[in-house]
């Protein structure tokens, strides 16, 4: 069974931090009513949870996603680019070496946070930009010596995983106005909608994706996948994504 790591929502979510969306209001019970459905979709598609224990004191430490990179037996740990989240790593180290991953750290001057990183078989994209820096991104290149590490402009929103992910099949999607360089990927497919743009490959074409993307969902529908969605809005209102609740580890 493949197992995921999640961490619950801090009492101070609200406080999370937004920088290229306007701030509004977050309903924290809402909230965490989302989390669970968000936790209950992914036991009902065969997969286990392991808890990253809460960190009550960081508003945006359920985006557990950006706290590591996980690669074959390696997990590295971010050094994230925004210093209030740095105390989120500690924590979220020691679950992953519990489950038995070698841990390396991004060390200063380096940032990174996971949210920037596409796995596609051993092509890693990295998005260089407001939160990871050349410097980050030189630091996984020598963790995973085995992968092809890219590095890819991210300017439009906060990560590149809030651009682009990838279907099974590899195929990169995107919401077009928000993607820097869609030349970068090997292949890229346009989506009608910017979380459009979000999955997480739960396995036999399984996609977990956001109730806002629901055209999207169709296209998906259409091309032989199955989506599997859930309403994420109060995380969304933080540049949250479905991808960033949760750490993968396919191993
Ligand atoms: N990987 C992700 O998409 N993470 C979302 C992080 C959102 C959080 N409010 C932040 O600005 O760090």
């Amino acid at each position: 069974m493949p197992t995921a790591l999640i961490r619950r929502p801090s009492p101070r979510l609200a406080e999370g931090l937004v920088t290229h969306i306007e701030r509004q209001p977050v309903d924290v019970e809402l909230a965490l009513q989302q989390w669970q459905e968000y936790v209950d979709a992914l036991h009902g598609t065969g997969w286990t949870t392991v808890e990253v224990p809460a960190i009550d004191e960081c508003p945006d430490s359920v985006f557990v996603e950006d706290t590591m990179v996980v690669y074959g037996d390696v997990a590295v740990i971010a050094r994230a680019g925004a210093d209030e989240r740095r105390p989120e790593a500690a924590a979220a180290e020691e679950t992953v070496a519990a489950q038995g991953y070698r841990i390396v750290r991004i060390t200063e001057p380096g940032t990174l946070d996971g949210g920037d990183v596409l796995k596609i078989g051993s092509t890693i994209y990295v998005g260089q930009g407001g939160r990871t820096n050349a410097a980050g991104i030189e630091q996984l290149r020598e963790a995973f010596k085995s992968a092809d590490v890219r590095a890819v402009p991210v300017q439009k929103v906060l990560h590149l995983k809030s651009a682009v992910t990838a279907l099974p099949d590899g195929t990169v999607i995107g919401y077009e106005p928000l993607v820097d360089d869609s030349e970068a990927f090997d292949s890229f497919r346009p989506v009608p909608e910017e979380s459009g743009a979000h999955v997480v490959l739960l396995g036999a074409d399984r996609l977990l994706m956001a109730g806002s993307a629901p055209r999207s969902a169709e296209l998906f529908a259409e091309l032989g996948y199955t989506p599997v969605v859930v309403d994420i809005s109060e995380f969304e209102k933080l540049e949250g994504c479905v991808t960033c609740l949760s750490v993968r580890l396919r191993r």
